[in-house]
């Protein structure tokens, strides 16, 4: 495989570009908190003339997919100074847009997608109690039309689109690769057969979110909480490690860990379509964002998503040509995949990937929603812990809260 090329982003001093200031990263925390020891992957090593220094990256990535579910990846091919511009016109956004484009392109989450302008209360059209967070989302209509997005942005959107298209075209796919040899299936199984395409996203959405510190109010309602604990319904979300510790993950031993910062690395989830492809081989990432540690509760954090959707109108359903499933069978211990092999075993159809990410935007309840996050309503308690429980199409998801 050719090696592959690195971001070579449009120019960003352009006569029609107005200043973005720079962004800079806040401080780390001083605070001894729980933190997890996640496996870095060099991509770089993808392209390794050596069969052996490859082989040994795929054994690397198949333990961390079934240890963590998550994995921190790095020489992607994006230089820390080009992500750190993608952060400034994060923040350019925020400190610019008008009150009259925050209504304009408000979003509709009741219609199964976020794309647009997510107020600071909560995850309705209608606002609720404030939750902090700002979000704006592109999807496939978003890059197509410029009026749906912020105007200050309109100049940028240039390098927005192209960061995008390297993140889904250059990095993901070679992600997929990896997990299509995992699988031990042709290298383009997962990119050509299960990931969307069609925009600088395919059906996915890439997400400026902003989460600002919030009243006492809010952290007494939601008890910390900032996003409930979930996994991302999809095939892979890529993430880009950030100073403010907030993301934690669920270890093995059933404890939340916040994820470490690591400057210029990539966070990567396994999503659900992602554990029912592998046949429960690969485990979709149980995480939440959580408050930060005492010394950056009184900080702003950016957080740059980008996720990754399969195609829509595919039902949910295990890569059956998979040598390693034929030959190891399904891991069906828990989670998604149990569920989904439940539902078939019923008779009762399985969602499209499309039925499975809208029922869930659309039905998205707040950690601060008191009302909903109590046991008897939303929450359950197995063997002794407390934990939020959602059915969506009839297929149940359980999560530690
Ligand atoms: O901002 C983050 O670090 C994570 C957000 C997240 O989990 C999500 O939007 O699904
Ligand atoms: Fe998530």
């Amino acid at each position: 495989m050719p090696p592959s090329a690195p971001f070579n982003p449009p120019a960003a001093d352009l006569p029609n570009k107005p200043f973005v200031p720079e962004w800079v990263p806040p401080p780390v925390t001083q605070q001894k908190e729980n933190f997890a020891e996640l496996k870095s992957i060099d991509l770089s090593l993808l392209d390794s003339e050596d069969p052996v220094v490859v082989e040994e990256l795929i054994q690397k990535v198949k333990v961390a997919i079934r240890d963590d579910g998550f994995l921190f990846l790095e020489n992607y091919g994006i230089s820390l100074e080009q992500l750190h511009r993608q952060f400034a016109l994060a923040q350019y956004l925020y400190h610019n847009i008008s009150e009259e484009e925050k209504e304009r392109l408000l979003y509709s989450p009741e219609t199964g997608v976020w794309s647009g302008y997510k107020h600071p209360y909560g995850f309705k059209r209608h606002r609720g109690v404030p939750d902090g967070i700002e979000q704006f989302n592109w999807y496939k209509p978003d890059w197509e039309d410029r009026n749906r997005t912020p105007t200050c942005l309109q100049p940028f959107m240039d390098e927005i689109e192209e960061f995008c298209n390297y993140l889904t075209k250059s990095v993901n796919r070679r992600l997929l690769t990896l997990f299509s040899r995992v699988l031990e299936l042709p290298d383009d199984y997962l990119w050509d057969n299960v990931q969307s395409h069609g925009s600088p996203t395919g059906e996915g959405y890439f997400r400026h979110a902003l989460f600002r510190p919030v009243e006492k109010s809010t952290q007494e309602a939601s008890k910390g909480l900032r996003m409930h604990g979930h996994t991302d319904f999809g095939l892979t979300t890529q993430l880009f490690s950030v100073p403010i510790s907030s993301l934690q993950i669920w270890g093995r031993d059933e404890q939340w860990y916040y994820v470490p910062y690591k400057p210029g690395a990539l966070v990567i989830n396994i999503g659900d379509t992602l554990e029912i492809v592998s046949g429960g081989h690969f485990k979709a990432t149980r995480h939440r964002v959580f408050k930060p540690p005492v010394d950056q509760l009184q900080s702003e954090r950016l957080s740059l998503v980008l996720f990754n959707s399969s195609v829509g109108d595919l039902p949910m359903s295990p890569a059956t040509d998979s040598p390693l499933i034929q030959r190891e069978g399904y891991i069906e211990e828990q989670g998604i995949f149990k569920e989904y092999r439940k539902q078939m075993s019923s008779g009762r159809p399985v969602p499209t990937n499309r039925q499975w990410r809208e029922i869930q935007i659309s039905t998205a309840t707040d950690p601060t929603d008191t009302i909903s996050n109590r046991v008897g309503a939303h929450q359950v308690v197995i063997d002794g812990q407390v934990m939020h429980q959602r059915e969506y199409l009839g297929m149940k998801v359980v999560l530690p809260v």
